[in-house]
């Protein structure tokens, strides 16, 4: 099962080639938030996509059709296509696979539709938001945009963990000839719902996040998509191929322990459950993709976590919300994304914004700077309010 294209919307670059240089020159996706009124908030920063023009990206549908999430979504399936060098008329007809995950769907829309109804009354709700706003667009937005006869589409709301989850999902499909071709990832738009939230728990950090640092206040809230394109290896070489990576096994576990806190011990069993299915030992993982949300209560916990598996010596451990804040339900789709340039390309994204390292932690973060490294394997975790953890585990494609 092997990865053979890749699509990013994000804050720091649109498509596959300027995501992957932002992860390599540690570039940051910082703002003032726009996306709403930030009045009444003491600090509002996040990680918009402020260049995105959806008519660039997408072909087929109206734009008008889609809310921002399922812009995004289908926008990142479009690019991840291109990159794999697929055209329609290759997929059209084949059995496929759609799967996204989101934290909030159309949030966006949400917020739209609940102001209308409060400030002016229901009969200006408008029927063209509202028809948009079922979290299922983020997936069949992508079939309707590409014209696909064949296939099977999911959005899973496994919150911030949903975008492995979904390419877990994608995995088992291909791995056991449901389908010859899987599109997955995740997507979420920037909302003041959302930002709200964490802003009310005590989680957004005022200016920047720092995942791992001693300093660190917690996280900023971003948007955007990733999609992968995965297909089995013969598919993949009897086309002639580029392949990013392979995608080894995951893990799926949920302790439920508590609606926002995360639990170490519930992290540590979906770590090495996801060690079990790939076949992989913690002595084999060369770089760890974390959550990394930047909040004490995050870090700290899964630093333990990765030690309780890795014991001292974990292997670098790095977190791109640095760069992208936390993109939700996009959030382990683009650290998936990432983890499939890192293996291709030789290189380690940084954690930037570092400035004291946490004994607490206790991790090389790969601070500031990209590393080069050849890398074999490479774990992607997603943990997600409520102890919704997803883990992934993604190796370098060797001939055999
Ligand atoms: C919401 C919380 C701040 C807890 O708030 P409470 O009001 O209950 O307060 P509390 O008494 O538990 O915590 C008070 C202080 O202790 C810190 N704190 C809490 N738990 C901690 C822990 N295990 N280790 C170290 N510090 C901890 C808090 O940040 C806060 O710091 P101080 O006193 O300095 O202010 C925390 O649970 C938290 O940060 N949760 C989010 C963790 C996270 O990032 N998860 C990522 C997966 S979820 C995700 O990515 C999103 C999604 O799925 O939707």
């Amino acid at each position: 099962m092997v990865i053979t294209g890749l699509g990013a919307v994000t804050s720091i670059g649109l498509g596959v080639e300027a995501f992957a240089a932002g992860l390599r020159e540690g570039r940051s996706g910082v703002r003032p938030i726009t996306a709403f009124d930030t009045a009444g908030f003491a600090h509002a920063n996040g990680c918009e996509v402020t260049d995105f023009v959806p008519e660039e990206w997408i072909e087929r549908t109206d734009p008008a059709e889609l809310g921002r999430a399922s812009r995004f979504s289908v926008a990142a399936a479009r690019m991840a296509l291109r990159d794999a060098r697929l055209t329609d008329a290759d997929v059209r007809g084949r059995a496929s696979l759609v799967s996204m995950g989101t934290t909030d769907g159309e949030s966006r829309d949400l917020d739209d539709l609940v102001a209308a109804q409060v400030e002016r009354g229901s009969e200006h709700v408008d029927p063209a938001l509202a028809r948009r706003i079922g979290a299922g667009r983020l997936s069949s937005g992508i079939v309707a945009e590409l014209g696909l006869t064949d296939v099977e589409a999911v959005t899973i709301p496994t919150a911030c963990a949903a975008g492995n989850y979904a390419v877990g999902y994608g995995f088992d499909a291909v791995r056991c000839g449901d389908v010859d071709l899987a599109l997955c990832g995740g997507a979420d738009a920037l909302c003041r719902k959302t930002f709200t939230g964490f802003y009310r728990l005590g989680t957004i950090a005022p200016d920047a996040c720092r995942p791992f640092d001693r300093g660190r206040q917690g996280i900023l809230t971003g948007e955007g998509a990733g999609v992968l394109v995965m297909e089995s290896l013969g598919s993949a070489l009897a086309r002639g191929a580029r392949i990013y990576a392979e995608v080894l096994g995951y893990g799926l576990a949920c302790d439920a322990f508590h609606p926002v806190a995360p639990d170490r011990d519930g992290i540590t069993r979906c770590i090495r459950l996801a060690h079990r299915n790939a076949g992989v030992r913690p002595e084999d993982v060369d770089l760890i993709s974390a959550h990394g949300t930047g909040t004490k209560a995050n870090d700290v916990t899964e630093s333990g976590a990765i030690r309780q598996v890795f014991g001292e010596s974990p292997p670098p451990t790095v977190s791109i919300k640095a760069m992208i804040g936390h993109t939700m339900g996009a959030a382990s789709a683009l650290s998936s994304a990432a983890c499939a340039l890192a293996i291709d390309q030789g290189f380690i994204p940084p954690t930037i914004n570092h400035t004291e390292f946490d004994p607490e932690c206790g991790l090389d973060c790969v601070p500031n700077e990209a590393r080069v490294a050849d890398l074999r394997i490479v774990q992607n975790n997603a943990l997600a309010f409520g102890g919704n953890n997803a883990v992934i585990l993604f190796g370098r494609y060797q001939e055999r």
